[in-house]
């Protein structure tokens, strides 16, 4: 077994079937979650020839953060599920990579926790912080205070999710709730909930101007996560949006959205370089982030095969997953004759079975 699956494998043997299945599952028969990795084998990459890629690099800018790699850690809820080390040991594995880590309002690890954590093995580790927008705005604004004041250095702000998933394997499981002792520790302590935790809320209210309010109340650079529509790429343009991430949650809210990589050109072709779009969903090797750069990603992010290396094997494990994946990013980028992030272009990418 090469690669990404073997981490796999071993969480599966390893983790309680039922939390597997939280991890592993999507919405309904989960046809975007499936569609996410075969997009990715319908693609070829054309490689060039005789260009010296000696003296390449990886490393890439992100909303101004240094980078060694074009490939972070995608938010997942509750990381010590995966192995008691939890979002600690994500965090020290991800900033030993020198990339960045997207924790959460979901994580089961204080953010500032996270945030020292990473710094701890390298003090200019990056953490942003995904946010879902909560219906009461003062919880919001705890929140986004929370990052703030933790060091993170942008908010992913999550707008797939005007409802929750329907996860059938959950459903089936009768998965609705963490263990005991178990905890969203963000949601700890805010406003109208002072000793306790409050659960994270879904709201299909939110809009455009919920956004513009954030814009004002901070200056970390925000991030639209769970764009598939050009039409949105635009408005969050017009909205001071400082990236977008291409997104169908791993395939576990809208089952019947497109593949990431099949949305990004459309999304790429709207945004037309003026801010960085970011991707994630099905990325399982070096040659699929290669893809998505090539197609118009600045960066991409990895989910499950991050939870993968954590279950199998802690901070190491995650250490090894992003450590394979940027192997095989390097090797794959000098069989393509490119040098740097910045050259791999869309004409590298091609239709398997239709050569141009
Ligand atoms: C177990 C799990 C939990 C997730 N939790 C969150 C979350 O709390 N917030 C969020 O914005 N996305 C969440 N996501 C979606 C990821 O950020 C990301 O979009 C997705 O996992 C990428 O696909 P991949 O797993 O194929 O790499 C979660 C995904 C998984 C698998
Ligand atoms: O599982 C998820 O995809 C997810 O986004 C989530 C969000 C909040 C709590 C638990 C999971």
């Amino acid at each position: 077994m090469t690669g990404l699956a073997r981490f796999e494998r071993r969480a599966r043997e390893l983790l309680d079937p039922v939390h597997y299945d939280f991890f592993a599952g999507g919405a309904g028969d989960e046809v975007a979650l499936a569609d996410n990795e075969e997009a990715f084998g319908r693609l070829a990459l054309l490689p060039r020839i005789l260009r010296d890629t000696t003296g390449g690099s990886t490393a890439v800018t992100l909303l101004g953060d240094a980078c060694e790699m074009p490939i972070f850690v995608s938010p997942t809820a509750f990381h010590r599920l995966a192995h008691p080390g939890g979002e600690r040991a994500t965090a020290r594995a991800t900033a030993a990579a020198g990339t960045v880590l997207v924790t959460g309002t979901a994580a089961t690890t204080p953010v500032a926790d996270v945030v020292a954590e990473a710094r701890e093995i390298r003090e200019d580790a990056t953490v942003w912080f995904q946010l879902y927008l909560q219906p009461d705005p003062e919880v919001t604004a705890a929140l986004v205070r929370r990052a703030e004041r933790a060091g993170c250095t942008a908010l992913v702000v999550t707008a797939d999710s005007p409802v929750f998933g329907r996860r059938g394997r959950d459903d089936r499981n009768g998965f609705h709730d963490l263990p005991p002792g178990l905890y969203a520790e963000n949601m700890r302590d805010l406003p109208g909930g002072a000793d306790r935790v409050r659960p994270i809320e879904m709201s299909g209210a939110f809009t455009w101007e919920h956004l513009d309010r954030l814009r004002a109340r901070t200056d970390l650079p925000i991030v639209v996560k769970g764009v598939l529509h050009p039409e949105d790429a635009r408005l969050a343009l017009r909205h001071g949006v400082d990236a977008v991430l291409v997104s169908n949650h791993g395939g576990r809210q809208l089952d019947v959205a497109p593949a990431t990589v099949d949305a990004l050109p459309a999304v790429a072709e709207a945004v037309r370089g003026r801010i960085p779009v970011l991707l994630d969903g099905g990325i399982r090797s070096g040659a699929d982030a290669v893809m998505a750069l090539a197609l118009g990603a600045t960066a991409v992010g990895v989910g499950r095969p991050v939870l993968w290396g954590l279950a199998a094997g802690g901070e190491k494990g995650v250490g090894e997953v992003l450590e394979l994946l940027r192997d095989e990013l390097v090797h794959t980028m000098a069989l393509c004759g490119a040098a740097s992030p910045g050259d791999l272009t869309g004409d590298l990418v091609t239709r398997r079975g239709a050569p141009r």
